[in-house]
């Protein structure tokens, strides 16, 4: 299927074949992104073991005439997102790459703008993206909307201030380790608003490493006193111990239910023998470590860097797929060149279980553009800031400050998946 966009033909690919053997325009978009993303040379194990990631997902790609190889890519799938008090059907969109010979002349607009067209279209509320850099987005729409903070435990330093250990460890091997990850993931990720659902694929790709880390992960679980199992940790070496005396071990995933699970976890990666370091890229910006601890130095904090950003297609039907903790009727009038968020939009939260959005006349209490309403939708920036740096017009008295209150979340919005 071709459609044109932006003087472009972009046309929709869907992944098929199997694992040993994906079909050719699959394999040949897979070795065009790759470039693009200065990845590593792909083989044809590399080929088939991403294209069997990608089932039942869209791809997109722009061709030159007679050119089987596409000189612009994109890639998006249905997933879902956890919002204050539920979740939401979102665009997960990823692997947008130009060919060097063939930056800047519109290729990403119109693989993007294809891709939001169809979401739209299909009735999702929201698109969600991890980007590269950090300015590419906004002109689409696009708002920050989780943040995240890497962090390196001194674990000789670490002393807990519970004792312990508690509960049960055990090595999840990879054979068995989606089967055992998966529940625990997605009970966990509804205790982070921004949190993004895996893909059945993605487990394969976090236990193996993917294309671009091959040393090895191990995955460790913990289950609680009566056996039932309560969080996860993925890790992998990151300095062999060899060279330093002291191997540094990066935290690939961590998932915990409870704060027993979330505690001995950590205890666990204190306890290996031969490492002295542990780094996690993707903690929460509210990253409880140092709580645990008798001496919170033991860990250092970077950042926080912006990770999830996220573009409103639909704003009553994102609205009203999350809860608020206060009782207000506020009414938004957002401006978007692209057509998807632009209108006054009436938000009644009166009825705790059932808020609900639609167009108004009414006059306008906040305004703004639609990259700041998808910085705000999930709670983690308060629209005062944004206020003060002229984002947000405040159009009645204290509506910021009321917009504050309603969209504030039960916990710090946090995505620990790049994607
Ligand atoms: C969700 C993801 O997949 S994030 C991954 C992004 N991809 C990469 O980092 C891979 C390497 N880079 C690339 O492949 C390309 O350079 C891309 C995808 C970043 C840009 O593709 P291009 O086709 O050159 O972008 P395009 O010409 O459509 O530009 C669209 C707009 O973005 C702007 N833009 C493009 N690249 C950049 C950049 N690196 N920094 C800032 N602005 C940029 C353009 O100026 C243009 O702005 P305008 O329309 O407001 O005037």
């Amino acid at each position: 299927m071709t459609v044109p966009a932006g003087g472009w033909q972009v046309h929709r690919l869907v992944p098929s074949g199997t694992e040993g053997a994906p079909d050719a325009d699959t394999a040949t978009w897979i070795r065009a992104m790759a470039a693009a993303f200065l990845g590593p040379r792909p083989t044809p194990e590399s080929v088939a073991t991403q294209a069997a990631t990608m089932a039942g997902q869209r791809l997109r790609g722009v061709y030159e005439p007679g050119d089987t190889a596409p000189v612009a890519t994109l890639r998006s799938w249905d997933a879902r997102m956890s919002v204050p008090g539920g979740e939401v059907a979102a665009d997960a969109v990823t692997s947008i790459g130009v060919r060097a010979t063939h930056r800047r002349r519109g290729l990403l607009r119109a693989v993007l703008v294809d891709d939001l067209a169809e979401a739209a279209r299909a009735g999702t509320p929201v698109a969600a993206l991890t980007s590269t850099q950090g300015s590419l987005y906004e002109r689409f729409g696009f708002g920050v909307a989780t943040w995240t903070r890497a962090l390196r435990l001194d674990t000789r330093a670490a002393v807990f201030r519970d004792p312990g250990p508690t509960g049960r460890l055990r090595t999840l091997d990879p054979a068995g380790f989606a089967a055992a990850a998966a529940p625990l993931q997605d009970r966990a990720r509804r205790r982070h608003p921004g949190a993004m659902d895996r893909s059945a694929a993605s487990w394969t790709t976090l236990i193996s490493g993917g294309v671009y880390d091959s040393s090895p992960r191990y995955a460790v679980g913990w289950s609680d006193a009566t056996g039932r199992p309560a969080g996860y940790v993925v890790y992998g070496v990151a300095e062999g111990w060899w060279s330093t005396g002291s191997a540094t071990l990066a935290v690939h995933d961590l998932q915990a239910t409870t704060p027993e699970s979330y505690r001995e976890l950590w205890r666990h990666l204190c306890s290996l023998d031969l490492a002295g370091t542990v780094t996690w890229s993707e903690a929460s910006v509210d990253e409880p470590l140092p709580w645990l601890l008798t001496d919170p130095r033991a860990v250092r904090f970077d950042g926080p860097r912006e990770m999830l950003w996220l573009r409103l297609l639909d704003v009553p039907a994102a609205l009203a797929a999350r809860r608020y903790p206060v009782a207000d009727r506020l009414v938004l009038r957002v401006h978007d060149p692209a057509g998807h968020a632009a209108g006054t939009w009436a938000l009644d939260t009166t009825d705790p279980v059932a808020p609900a959005a639609g167009p108004t006349d009414a006059e306008a209490d906040v305004a703004c553009d639609a990259a700041t309403l998808g910085s705000l939708y999930l709670g983690g920036v308060d629209p005062r800031v944004l206020a003060r740096t002229g984002r947000l017009d405040e159009l009645t008295a204290g509506a910021a400050g009321r917009l504050a209150r309603l969209l504030a979340p039960p916990s710090v919005p946090w995505n620990g998946t790049r994607f």
